[in-house]
């Protein structure tokens, strides 16, 4: 440590910003406070003061090197030196520095110094006419080529990319007293705790700008309210109020420290504390925004006060020690530029914003410096601030035409939260040990250089290190046109990006109140952009909105009250970031793992007894606790291994390295291991369902990326629709032929049908005649007779009409045929009559009671073979069984078989009828 201090203060001493501003700043010529421009003598004097002031005896010491009284006598000894350097080196680095400051910055060094009431315009209305000669001009390209960077270098001596981390952190005894607000007490750090800082609203504050002319606004501090003075309401006789807009502050006059107090203490705390915090000034041009967030000599506006409060605190915590860094950056014409970089580099290495998706932002290549006193960030802001574009405009003499952004970087860890070995040693990972100058290249002990952004600080021991950014931005103010070209032309890009984020605040106003997730707009512009972090609620934030009390203003005034209402509605949810130190957690891990495992075997080992026991509900609830211990076991052993593959990666070769994940898995019980496997083979089956699906997914993909035109993906959509369309028409066409023709089908069917039925009808008919024909032949049998008529036989002669036989035609034909060999062959008739030789009718008719002919199914064949035995006259039974067989055929034509056959069976077609 002693190494670091005296290389901090030989950079101290060697600082070409602290010898530049010396000349330039007319801050340090006037604010007692500052050492930066005093007699050397003074300052030998005030610094030694200060240094014995600031350590009390009753304060903790220090339990490294540092601190003990040989750190104390070298730091003091050193800082003597570096206070004391003699006047040829201010003089000789100042005629060096004096040089490349270009002419703006020159001259705004110059020209700024106002008086406090003054340095307030009248009213900020257009200038008619030329502007002032004395006013500073801004170049086309204020940049380019303004100096030569051989002056500035690339990297500077407290760049933290080189220099060694160890030896710049700050810590309570090497704040200097004069670095304090005298405003630091608990009472004050108790107060903020409790303040807005720690509301999940924006803090917004109005503040109106003093104006010698009338004012139009009258604004009420105590109700912290603010409205239009009625006589310049658009119409004032209507005697209606203009209406009140309530903030959370609402500021008038000069002073900045109430401002400051009151919108921007208990933020510069919560980040101390661990929080990102954003604080930034938001109004028309020339209204005092540069006013609040820089101030003057005489009246330190927000930063500086802000930087004064961070030492005060790192005062008040002998807990902790700091590493603060810093950066400065300008959005000028959508295009990010460093400040801290000499002018030329930075023109030609315009600051990227990279970060995929999300909140995560980095900004590369841009300069951290690191600070280790409140003289070191003045020197930062004052180098920062030169290379500031500002330009006299239509209606204010230095305008700024950028939006201004510092960022300190504040990272902490606790002191001594090791063993005193701790404290001597340099922490388990992370630091290096200083070089023979102090500093140490980064990389050198082998471990992974920090990218952009990144932490710099390293956790010790079992600690953690926390992170925070305070962003303190200074907005290039919203304006009308003006009569200068490149004014006009940053004018258009100024009022684009407080458009978007008039946008953005919008959308995440309306989000937050209707519960919605709508798309907000970030990377319409830069500064949105790199802001979306802390708008998307991981922050504190607080706004200045600034207004011109003027009545010429009163268009701009308005819209900025409509800004900081509907800013007042984003919802913030800002969190405490902490890096735990990788190798602390991996062994709190391992001790966990050792515990589960021993209770998970006492409970194995006890439980065949223990089960013998329990009840069904209870071993269900015992094996639920088995099988937590067993996922938290995994679960650990899980976080092991991918820690532990990080840090492989960062520290190959080292000895230290954990056990390997296969010794990890030879030390689990069967239980276990079964249980492992049966998870891994349940992983495998999902994780192959979900490659199929991917590769299905990847083939159905469209040849489109998701960021291609909408106009594309219509047409797409269009194309891949048309050949289905031509499906499904082919389809419908095809069906709807197949339904016409089932239904023609189905019509048919039913004309048959009718047709069969008056088919049957007929039919119906015909054998009721024919019934009654056959009884009346039966009745004129029997009266021919019983009138003895009979051709010489009078013995009455039966009429055997054909019957059904219960073995159908067949049986019928069979004894027919039996009969017929017991009778002449020659005999039988054509006509199936039997007679005798003397030509007489010996018919063999009988009427047994037979059922009715209607009543019967009467088969084909029996009519087709069945013969009629009439014993009559032959000529008369000739005719009338000719008459029989006649009705009898006629039947058959008519398809009685088809008419009684299974209509199941029918044919499909036409009907007979229609053949
Ligand atoms: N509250 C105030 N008390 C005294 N003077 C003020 C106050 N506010 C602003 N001024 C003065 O008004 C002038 C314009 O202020 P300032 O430069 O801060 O405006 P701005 O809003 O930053 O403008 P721009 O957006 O153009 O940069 C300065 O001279 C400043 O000193």
């Amino acid at each position: 440590m002693i190494i670091g201090a005296s290389a901090r203060l030989i950079r101290r001493r060697n600082c070409p910003g602290a010898v530049t501003c010396a000349g330039a700043s007319p801050i340090h010529t006037v604010h007692p406070a500052s050492s930066l421009l005093r007699d050397p003598e003074d300052v030998i004097r005030h610094d030694q003061d200060a240094i014995m002031a600031s350590v009390p005896p009753s304060t903790p010491k220090r339990t490294n090197s540092s601190a003990s009284t040989s750190s104390m006598s070298s730091d003091v000894s050193s800082r003597l030196s570096r206070s004391a350097a003699p006047n040829n080196l201010l003089a000789s680095t100042h005629k060096r520095y004096k040089a490349p400051l270009s002419v703006e910055s020159r001259s705004k060094n110059f020209t700024k110094t106002k008086s406090v009431l003054s340095s307030v315009p009248g009213t900020p209305t257009k200038r008619s006419g030329t502007p002032s000669t004395s006013r500073p001009q801004t170049p086309a390209s204020p940049r380019k080529g303004a100096e030569s960077p051989s002056l500035l270098p690339a990297t500077s001596e407290m760049d933290v990319s080189i220099v060694d981390i160890e030896s710049v952190l700050v810590d309570y005894q090497m704040v200097e007293e004069a670095d304090v607000s005298g405003e630091i007490d608990d009472a004050w750090l108790q107060a903020a705790m409790n303040d807005h800082g720690k509301h999940d609203k924006v803090m917004v504050s109005i503040r109106v700008r003093p104006s010698d002319s009338n004012s139009a606004w009258n604004p009420s501090p105590s109700t912290h309210s603010i409205q239009l003075d009625p006589n310049h309401a658009k119409n004032p006789a209507s005697g209606l109020s203009p209406a009140t807009f309530n903030f959370d502050a609402v500021l008038t006059g000069s002073p900045n420290k109430p401002i400051y107090t009151t919108v921007a203490r208990s933020h510069v705390h919560a980040a101390m504390e661990g929080y990102n915090a954003v604080i930034f000034a938001y109004g028309q041009t020339a209204s005092g925004k540069t006013y609040t967030l820089s101030g003057s000599d005489e009246e330190p506006g927000i930063i500086p006060r802000a930087m004064r409060d961070v030492f005060g605190f790192i005062r008040q915590t002998p807990t902790r020690e700091y590493l603060l860094r810093c950066s400065y950056l300008e959005i000028y014409n959508e295009s990010i530029h460093d400040l801290l970089a000499p002018p030329s580099m930075a023109a030609a290495n315009p600051v990227q914003i990279q970060g995929g998706t999300g909140n995560d932002v980095v900004l590369s290549p841009l300069r951290e410096e690191v600070v280790t006193s409140l003289k070191s960030v003045k020197e930062v802001l004052k180098r920062g601030e030169g290379n500031r574009r500002t330009a006299c405009t239509d209606w204010n003499d230095r305008s700024s035409r950028s939006h201004s952004v510092f960022r300190l970087v504040i990272e902490s860890r606790e002191r001594g939260s090791g063993s005193s070995e701790d404290d001597d040693d340099p922490p388990s990972t992370g630091r290096q040990t200083p070089g023979p100058n102090g500093r140490q290249t980064p990389g050198a002990s082998g471990r992974q250089t920090p990218g952009p952004g990144g932490p710099r600080l390293q956790a010790r021991g079992g600690g953690s290190v926390q992170t925070s950014v305070l962003s303190l931005i200074d907005l290039a103010g919203s304006e009308k046109a003006t009569s200068d070209k490149e004014r006009t032309r940053e004018g258009k890009y100024i009022n684009t990006s407080l458009l978007t984020l008039g946008t953005v605040i919008g959308t995440l106003a309306d989000n937050a109140a209707k519960r919605k997730n709508d798309h907000v707009p970030f990377r319409n512009s830069k500064l949105t952009r790199m802001l979306q972090p802390s708008l998307s609620g991981n922050a504190r934030i607080s706004v200045v909105c600034t207004i011109n009390p003027d009545p010429g203003a009163i268009g701009e005034s308005m819209s900025t009250l409509q800004f900081a209402k509907r800013i007042k509605n984003v919802q913030l949810h800002a969190q405490k970031t902490e890096v735990v130190n990788p190798e602390a957690l991996i062994e709190r891990y391992r001790k966990e793992i050792e515990d589960l495992k021993r209770r998970l075997a006492e409970r194995e080992a006890e439980a065949p007894a223990r089960k013998r026991r329990l009840s069904a509900q209870e071993q269900i609830q015992e094996s639920k606790v088995m099988r937590d211990l067993n996922n938290r076991i995994k679960q650990l052993t899980k976080l092991i291994l991918t820690s532990d593959s990080q840090s492989v990666d960062e520290i190959k070769g080292d000895e230290s390295r954990p056990s390997s994940p296969s010794k990890l898995d030879f030390d689990m019980s069967p239980y276990q291991l079964q249980q492992e496997l049966l998870n891994a083979r349940t992983q495998l089956e999902t994780q192959a369902n979900q490659i199929l699906s991917l590769e299905a997914a990847l083939v159905a993909r469209p040849p489109l990326t998701t960021s291609a035109p909408e106009t594309e993906k219509d047409k797409l959509i269009a194309e891949t629709r048309e050949p289905l369309r031509a499906v499904k028409e082919d389809v419908e066409k095809e069906w709807k032929d197949k339904l016409d023709e089932e239904v023609r089908r189905r019509e048919e069917k039913e004309r048959w049908a009718d047709e069969l039925v008056m088919e049957l009808e007929k039919e119906k008919k015909l054998r009721t005649k024919l019934e009654d024909e056959r009884r009346a032949l039966a009745a004129f049998v029997s009266k021919f007779d019983s009138l003895g008529l009979g051709l010489g036989t009078p013995t009455p002669k039966k009429l055997r009409p054909p019957m059904p036989s219960p073995g159908g035609a067949a049986s019928i034909f069979a004894e027919k045929q039996q009969n017929k060999s017991t009778v002449d062959p020659g005999a039988k008739s054509d006509l199936g009559v039997e007679g005798n030789e003397n030509g007489r009718l010996s018919t063999l008719v009988t009427f047994p009671t037979q059922p009715s002919l209607l009543d019967q199914v009467m088969p084909e064949e029996q009519f087709e073979d069945d013969e009629v035995d009439f014993d009559v006259d032959s000529s008369v039974a000739t005719k009338l069984v000719g008459k029989v067989k006649s009705e009898n055929a006629s039947v058959k034509k008519k398809g009685s078989r088809d008419v009684l056959g299974d209509k199941e069976n029918m044919p499909v077609g036409p009907p007979p009828v229609a053949r």
